[in-house]
């Protein structure tokens, strides 16, 4: 089973000004020109989104949303809706990032919704999950991974998992100085992905891109990819200069021997 390598990168709040995103696109379009072996993913400002949208619609980056309301459309202020995001040929919405999860008390009843909306509209969720505090057992770790993944996912819509990122971040490891350390983010995905064989079925668990997201820098992406079950990896503040987010890339393929 070959899953293509994806890195992507979510600009959070860092960017305020539509200019600065269309820089951002230009400058990744130019720099990732004839990139095939990694799938580059840029989830901007969503006040930037629209503009971003013109600017790759016609390029091999993708682009998507870091949040939707649970809800196609209606009264939701202050929300963003898939409908919204289709008509602007997003392929990627990020939900239930620790951010969401904490500071707007996102719960896994709601982020179940948010996945199957996305998936219902035909566009990749991207589902956030890792666990509050670094866990040497991995039974324990398994079991929060299992627990989360259950509430999340349900198994009657598996067909529609073959487009599901799962981005695992574990909570401890996101704006810190140093990612979590690599043989403990292999471990973590292999049983994230033995869940998901447990939760689904083997096939649709191979399926399931599976990134690794908090302090990735050029420094640490090719020991973190250096495991079959890592796809990828998710950037933050590391790659808000598009050279450190394209030598990132390069990292991987060296990670992944393209
Ligand atoms: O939250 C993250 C990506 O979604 C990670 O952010 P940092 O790389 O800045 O820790």
């Amino acid at each position: 089973m070959t899953r293509k390598p994806k890195v992507g990168i979510s600009m959070k709040l860092y960017q305020n000004l539509p200019e600065q995103a269309i820089e951002y696109a230009k400058i990744m379009k130019n720099l990732l020109l004839n990139e095939d072996a990694v799938e580059v993913f840029y989830l901007p400002t969503a006040t930037s989104l629209y503009p971003v949208a013109n600017e790759l619609n016609d390029s091999s980056i993708l682009y998507g949303s870091q949040n939707i309301a649970p809800e196609a459309n209606g009264a939701y202020t202050g929300e963003i809706s898939i409908e919204a995001l289709k008509e602007l040929n997003c392929s990627l919405v990020e939900i239930g990032h620790y951010e969401r999860r904490t500071i707007f008390q996102e719960n896994n009843k709601m982020i179940a919704d948010k996945i199957t909306l996305t998936l219902e509209y035909g566009l990749s969720p991207i589902l956030c999950l890792g666990e509050v505090t670094r866990q040497i057992d991995s039974v324990k770790l398994k079991s929060i991974f299992y627990d989360d993944l259950n509430e999340c996912l349900a198994a009657s819509k598996k067909n529609l998992y073959s487009s599901l990122i799962i981005a695992y971040e574990p909570f401890w490891a996101i704006g810190k100085e140093k990612a979590a350390d690599a043989d403990y983010v292999h471990r973590s995905h292999q049983l994230i992905r033995e869940c998901l064989t447990e939760l689904l079925d083997e096939t649709t668990a191979e399926l399931i891109t599976i990134i690794y997201g908090g302090s990735v820098s050029k420094n640490n992406a090719y020991q973190l990819t250096q495991h079959k079950d890592v796809d990828g990896l998710f950037v933050g503040r590391f790659g808000h200069d598009p050279n450190q987010l394209l030598s990132i890339v390069d990292e991987v393929k060296r990670a992944k021997k393209y």
